[in-house]
């Protein structure tokens, strides 16, 4: 990054003109600073934000916080950390680091020279902080996602003085719906300005977007295409997936811009419109060769389709990160419980056969982890997993978003129309989730679907005939609703070919071995352990957030370990996880008997032993109060 070429940016006169401006009349003249840059810090000030003030209000999240920003973002950050670490090599020793964050603006993970991530700290460049141009003005991230596109924001034109030490490149990615997911940012000392960063920061977007776009459309219809014959297969190509009706499902920037549509029309046009060739190309399925065929605006391209892995099955949209599946799914979740054993025994015997699943258990129990393994195992794993949160969808759109709609079916629709999620769904496996949550009124109409095993979209149109295999699944006591006139009978029997009931984390026999594997997939290879008495203290408690909760907090926990460092304990844990543990330690359970007694006392020895008799701080490593200490230690604590 050091090249010693002089910074090709605005001169240091031009940009204090341009803030004289900027300050005296709102704005600043055209051509005195890049435009983006010019929008971005007019809406700085707009903000109210202060050039030479500090950030009051910025948020930042709580390492909870953080963790359910990563559990929400995983197949960004999944996707994201290889292509980080290939930046940061390439970058390495030249006092930089490599930023992503979400669409909010918050930073997710970072990568970088330790000195730097140090100094980048100060300003609250680390995990957790928001550079939103709301809080933190003009700033590559903050900016890139504003004006979703690729900038520079170096030194001073940085909106905040104290900001001007850096030099960022930073590009939005979008994921293949067209939605803006986050920004992967490249932070130097200024000094270090190289005019190539911008390129990296953008291919490295790139790379992710590709990614992304390959594990969400795996199995379905593909159009890869390029100027050139050898681009196909790159990053660089251009990427659409279509539906089996022949919509635009899945599309990365580059087909967007060869096809001259915006991110807006992903889902809402035919191929057949954009591009009648391809479109009559994909009637007649074959093997995927590479061919010349005209471009939808002319010029020649290299095509190659995918005709996905499923023919003659139809071709669907798989909207959730495809997880490489092993021999059989299930048994992957095996970890030993016997409760969850005979669930997931039973669920072998139904798999691939025309029988409803419906999955209860607590929120957090893994339910939609357990569809997507019953999926996996069957013959449609090629198919798509489409799954849809009843509770998340407004009662006014519930049918339109399920069923589908005609083009102008109602106000506010969209023109073209919309597939609908269950016709998604297509060759795979359908996901209700929270079905108990579905109101009243619609649940007829669902019965109907179900049992016709078509759909009309709202406005008219053909019906169109429905395969795939159903799962529901509710943290309700679906009988109960049933019996309190909440839930249809008729669509319960529907549903409910067999029900399986997924036990709480607290009543599962094999917590250690689920620990050892959810610290196995999160640290691979790093033989992550607890400390004894956070073993202690997670075996006692009774996990109100299931393997949710468990998950994120060993997800954080793995995030606060230093480099090297093996050993989970206190420290590392979400503020409020560790305070739920601490509550319910057995340490501070009065009613704990013989040996368990015994082996805690004698932890707390050893631990006060360690402290030399530190009891503050033999308090503080147990997780108990003081107070605690000296009552289960009798005399033997010193006060
Ligand atoms: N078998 C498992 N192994 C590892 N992690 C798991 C497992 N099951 C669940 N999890 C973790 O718990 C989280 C929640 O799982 P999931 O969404 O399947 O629960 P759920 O029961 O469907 O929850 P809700 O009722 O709130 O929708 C997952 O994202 C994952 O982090």
């Amino acid at each position: 990054m050091h090249s010693g070429t002089p910074p090709a940016r605005t001169t240091s006169v031009a940009l204090r003109q341009a803030r004289r401006q900027l300050l005296d009349q709102g704005d600043v003249a055209a051509g005195l600073l890049d435009e983006r840059l010019a929008r971005s810090w007019s809406r700085s000030l707009d903000f109210g934000l202060q050039a030479s003030g500090r950030t009051p209000g910025a948020p930042h999240a709580s390492t909870a916080q953080l963790a359910r920003a990563l559990e929400q973002q995983r197949e960004l950050v999944a996707h994201a950390r290889p292509v980080m670490e290939f930046v940061f090599e390439q970058t390495r020793d030249s006092d930089c680091m490599v930023v992503l964050a979400d669409s909010g603006g918050m930073l997710l993970h970072t990568l970088g020279d330790a000195e730097f991530l140090d100094r980048a700290s100060r300003v609250a460049l680390r995990p957790g902080a928001t550079w939103h141009e709301q809080y933190r003005g003009t700033n590559a991230i903050g900016t890139a996602m504003a004006e979703q596109a690729p900038v520079v924001v170096h030194a001073s034109e940085h909106y905040l003085e104290r900001n001007s030490f850096l030099t960022c490149a930073a590009a939005p990615i979008h994921d293949p719906a067209g939605r803006l997911l986050g920004a992967l940012d490249i932070s130097g000392d200024h000094r270090g300005y190289h005019p190539h960063t911008l390129g990296l920061a953008r291919s490295a977007a790139r790379m992710i977007e590709h990614k992304l776009f390959e594990t969400r459309h795996a199995g379905q219809l593909r159009l890869r295409f390029h100027s050139q014959m050898e681009g196909i297969g790159t990053v660089t190509e251009c990427q659409l997936a279509v539906s089996p009706e022949g919509w635009v499902l899945g599309a990365n920037t580059a087909a967007l811009q060869w096809l001259g549509l915006g991110r807006d029309s992903i889902g809402r046009v035919q191929l057949e419109a954009v591009w009648p060739l391809a479109h009559a190309l994909v009637q007649q399925p074959g093997p995927a060769a590479v061919r010349p065929l005209l471009g939808p605006r002319g010029g020649q391209v290299w095509l190659r389709v995918d005709f996905g892995r499923s023919r003659p099955a139809p071709l669907p949209r798989a909207l959730e990160v495809a997880e490489p599946a092993p021999a059989d799914a299930l048994s992957a979740l095996d970890t030993g419980d016997a409760t969850y054993r005979a669930a997931l025994d039973k669920a072998r015997r139904v798999v691939g056969k025309p029988i409803a699943l419906l999955l209860q258990g607590e929120s957090g129990v893994g339910k939609e982890v357990f569809a997507r393994a019953v999926h996996a195992a069957g013959p449609r794993r090629d198919g798509p997993f489409v799954a849809v949160n009843c509770a998340a969808l407004p009662e006014t759109l519930i049918e339109a978003e399920l069923f589908g709609y005609s083009p102008g079916a109602f106000t506010g629709a969209r023109r073209e129309g919309s597939p609908g999620r269950l016709r998604e769904a297509q060759g795979g496996t359908l996901l209700l989730d929270e079905v108990g949550d579905m109101p009243m009124a619609f649940q007829a109409r669902l019965l109907r679907v179900l049992q016709e095993r078509q759909v009309q979209p709202l406005g008219g149109g053909k019906a169109v005939a429905l395969d795939f295999n159903l799962v529901c699944a509710t943290h309700r006591q679906l009988r109960e609703e049933m019996q309190a006139g909440r839930f249809r009978e008729d669509l319960y029997y529907r549903i409910n070919g067999l029900t399986l009931l997924l036990p709480p984390l607290r009543e599962r026999s094999d917590q250690s071995a689920l620990i050892g594997r959810l610290l196995g997939t999160l640290a691979p290879g790093q033989a992550l352990q607890l400390a004894p008495e956070l073993v202690t203290a997670f075996l006692h408690f009774n996990w109100p957030g299931n393997l949710r909760q468990l998950a994120n907090g060993l997800r954080t926990a793995c995030a606060l370990l230093d480099e090297g460092e093996t050993m989970i304990d206190w420290q590392h844990l979400p503020d409020d996880l560790a305070q739920d543990l601490r509550q319910t330690s057995v340490l501070a359970d009065p009613g704990l008997d013989g040996p368990l007694r015994a082996q805690s006392v004698r932890t707390m020895e050893r631990v006060l032993q360690q402290c030399n008799g530190n009891v503050s701080e033999a308090a503080r490593q147990l997780g108990v109060s003081r107070n605690t200490l000296y009552r289960k230690l009798g005399g033997s604590a010193g006060r």
